[in-house]
């Protein structure tokens, strides 16, 4: 699709019901995975309440914006913006623009303003996959900023707990309300993989399948194992994919990049779930 500044093949957007249920961390690994295939990438991180792509690619800001600057278009005059590349992957944050301790009580009613503008006034060049961070939730901003994107569909990130579900489901049922395609969910740290004998077991009671999002019909896109190294190498801005590429969790990243692809490629709904 090719609007004012953006021309991309694909527009996915990564959401979830909850934060903290690794929406970021599949965000870039996509992206990176994606990439590693030859693909031209760009990567948004437009959750304006805790824009973490930065720290997990070794970029943070200290100092504070005073004000939101509206840069304009760079094919209308304006200067337009670059975004940074980083492992291969043209990224733009919300965090760029602002001080890493932040706190931005009012998005609002700018949300979709500002999507606009870090989506068409932002010079990616020519992309075939641009992957966009969501906020996590199902309220009004996501549904402005949602608005305000043209998606070739969406992936729903969930943990293993049946409250995660619960609360993807809300996203689904709003995504549906949308009219937005959603390609498919990803389990994350629905398994725990010991450091010492690579056997897996999982934490948390298994989430029964008529209470997941998978009763919904909903594709499984990928399972990624808890592997302490994801969070790790995160925090040291080395995503896993990238620094880790032989590991299990790097391996089931790049699956979920395949599955997303072929969902991309095809017109069906409602495929296979986990057991
Ligand atoms: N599979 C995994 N194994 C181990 N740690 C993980 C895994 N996935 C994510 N994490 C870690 O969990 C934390 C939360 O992940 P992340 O920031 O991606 O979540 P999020 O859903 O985007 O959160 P929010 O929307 O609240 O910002 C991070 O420290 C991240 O490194």
């Amino acid at each position: 699709m090719s609007e004012q500044g953006l021309e991309a093949r694909h527009v996915i957007a990564i959401g979830s019901g909850k934060g903290g249920v690794g929406k970021s961390t599949v965000s870039l690994n996509l992206a990176l995975a994606l990439a590693q295939e030859g693909a031209s990438v760009g990567l948004l991180d437009a959750d304006f309440y805790g824009p973490n792509i930065p720290v997990m690619v070794g970029l943070t800001r200290t100092q504070e914006a005073q004000k939101w600057s509206f840069w304009r278009h760079p094919g209308a005059g304006g200067l337009g913006m670059d975004p940074i590349e980083r492992f291969g992957v043209k990224i733009m944050s919300v965090g760029f623009l602002l001080g890493e301790r932040q706190q931005v009580f009012s998005w609002g009613p700018l949300v979709g303003q500002i999507g606009y503008q870090m989506l068409h006034h932002v010079r990616w060049g020519r992309l075939d996959y641009l992957i966009i961070d969501l906020p996590p939730g199902a309220a009004e901003v996501q549904q402005e900023l949602l608005r305000s994107l043209s998606l070739s569909g969406t992936v729903v990130v969930v943990g293993p707990q049946d409250v995660a579900h619960l609360d993807a489901k809300k996203i689904i049922e709003m995504l549906k309300k949308l009219e937005i395609r959603v390609l498919g969910g990803v389990e994350n740290m629905s398994r725990v993989r010991c450091p010492c004998c690579g056997e897996q077991f999982e934490v948390f009671p298994h989430v029964r399948t008529d209470r997941s999002i998978w009763s919904l019909g909903v594709p499984l896109l990928g399972s990624v194992p808890l592997g302490p190294a994801v969070a790790h190498e995160a925090n040291r801005g080395k995503p896993i994919v990238v620094s880790q590429p032989d590991s299990a969790e790097a391996r089931a990243f790049r699956k979920i990049a395949t599955s997303v692809v072929r969902r991309l490629h095809s017109t069906e709904d409602g495929e296979s779930s986990p057991s």
